[in-house]
């Protein structure tokens, strides 16, 4: 039996990727086989990871400081990593996935490479490992749709919130033909990583294997949705929100800044500390959220009736409009919201994130899930 019980392969190594990367080896009890195509993998691998893993200051909540530069510290740590076969680069998916207990896809967002992926994946994978997807829509059904059956069985998403190695959430969304094993397999690993923070030394193997997060210092929350959904809840959710958010801004009630600072000083800090039903629950009174939409039902109604509809057009739409001859013009009108939110976004926030910024954010990140694990014990 290996020293490390599961052996991960990571399939794609870019914003999301890395991030899981920092996360799975928070566990004591696993090594990762990474493998992306980009030329500039392990490049990309060496500048980024040592951010992600806790031994630098940039994820503890209570540093000022900016993530470090790559220095030679971190490229110790990613040598160190490998040297004690923590972290493996491979050069194919073939080799990636040799004895692998888990297979786990971070590949760009589109459906037909996603089953390619998961097709190659089966032609060399054990026939026992676990496979995960992290996509941000698309369910295991379709994904698995060109696979064997028994492949179909042993594929689930495992949908992670940007950046994975601090959000505790994932959503685990089975497909109808995924065995329950599976679930719980899933569940019970993505419990016992410990959170950003946790003492850890990534390089010392002399560390017992075990390692399970107590349940008062559990830190990732893997909820299993009971039927599969494009966009899953998480998503769905964020994206109903910005749908109507682009729609107010494109009519002119608000501006991109505005409305977000309408978000950041109400809704956030709310949701941060009770979810969308406990707080309309407390704010039925004592009649709790029965009372809150008897209340409230008629603007409730009143206010569903009039949410916006903005359409959206694809890259390929878009194209095919222009291809027909049109001058853009009719695309201006479908999508009068669209340059507007950029050009209000960008004007309010630059175009990219500057590193201190990015380092301000993951501090209140982290004070955030801080403060939630002191007043309401575990997530
Ligand atoms: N960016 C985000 O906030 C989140 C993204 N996701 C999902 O994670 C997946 C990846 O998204 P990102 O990391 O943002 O994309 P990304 O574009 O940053 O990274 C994708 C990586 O996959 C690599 N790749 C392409 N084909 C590959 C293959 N056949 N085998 C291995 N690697 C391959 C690319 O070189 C690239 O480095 C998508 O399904 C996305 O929906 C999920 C949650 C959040
Ligand atoms: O918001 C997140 O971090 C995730 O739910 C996502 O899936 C991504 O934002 C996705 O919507 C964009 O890649």
């Amino acid at each position: 039996m290996s020293e490390y019980p599961h052996h991960i392969a990571l399939l794609g190594a870019g914003t999301i990727g890395l991030s899981m990367l920092a996360m799975h080896l928070r566990r004591c009890d696993t090594r990762v086989t990474v493998f992306d195509p980009r030329p500039d993998a392990e490049n990309q691998l060496r500048a980024q990871l040592p951010s992600f893993l806790d031994t630098s200051q940039s994820t503890s909540s209570n540093s000022n400081s900016t993530p470090p530069i790559q220095d030679s510290s971190s490229d110790t740590l990613i040598d160190t990593l490998i040297s004690t076969n923590r972290l493996r680069l491979a050069s194919s998916i073939h080799e990636a996935v040799q004895n692998a207990t888990i297979i786990q896809e971070q590949t760009p967002e589109l459906l037909s490479s996603k089953q390619a992926l998961w097709n190659e994946v089966t032609h060399s994978a054990d026939t026992n490992a676990h496979l995960w997807s992290s996509s941000s829509g698309i369910p295991a059904s379709a994904q698995a749709a060109t696979c064997m059956t028994d492949v179909q069985a042993r594929l689930l998403i495992a949908h992670p919130f940007n950046p994975p190695h601090v959000m505790p959430l994932v959503e685990i969304v089975p497909s109808p033909n995924t065995t329950p094993d599976r679930v719980t397999f899933a569940q019970e690993y993505f419990k016992a990583i410990p959170g950003p923070g946790a003492e850890q030394s990534y390089s010392v193997t002399s560390q017992s294997p075990s390692t399970s997060a107590s349940a008062s210092s559990q830190h990732y929350r893997p909820v299993t949705l009971h039927k599969e959904i494009p966009g899953f809840v998480g998503n769905r959710l964020a994206f109903a929100l910005l749908r109507e958010a682009c729609h107010l801004v494109g009519e002119g009630v608000v501006s991109t800044r505005d409305l977000d600072a309408i978000v950041t000083s109400s809704l956030g800090p709310r949701w941060a500390g009770s979810g969308v039903f406990e707080s309309y629950h407390a704010g039925g009174g004592e009649g709790g959220i029965g009372a809150f939409l008897e209340k409230l039902a008629p603007t409730v109604k009143d206010v569903w009736g009039q949410l916006g509809q903005p359409v959206i057009l694809t890259e390929e739409e878009r194209s095919v409009r222009r291809d027909g001859g049109g001058d853009g013009s009719e695309e201006e009108d479908t999508e009068k919201w669209r340059k507007l939110v950029v050009q209000q976004t960008e004007e309010a926030y630059g175009v990219g994130i500057s590193a201190e910024i990015k380092a301000k954010k993951m501090k209140m990140l982290n004070g955030v899930l801080e403060m939630q694990k002191e007043c309401f014990g575990e997530l």
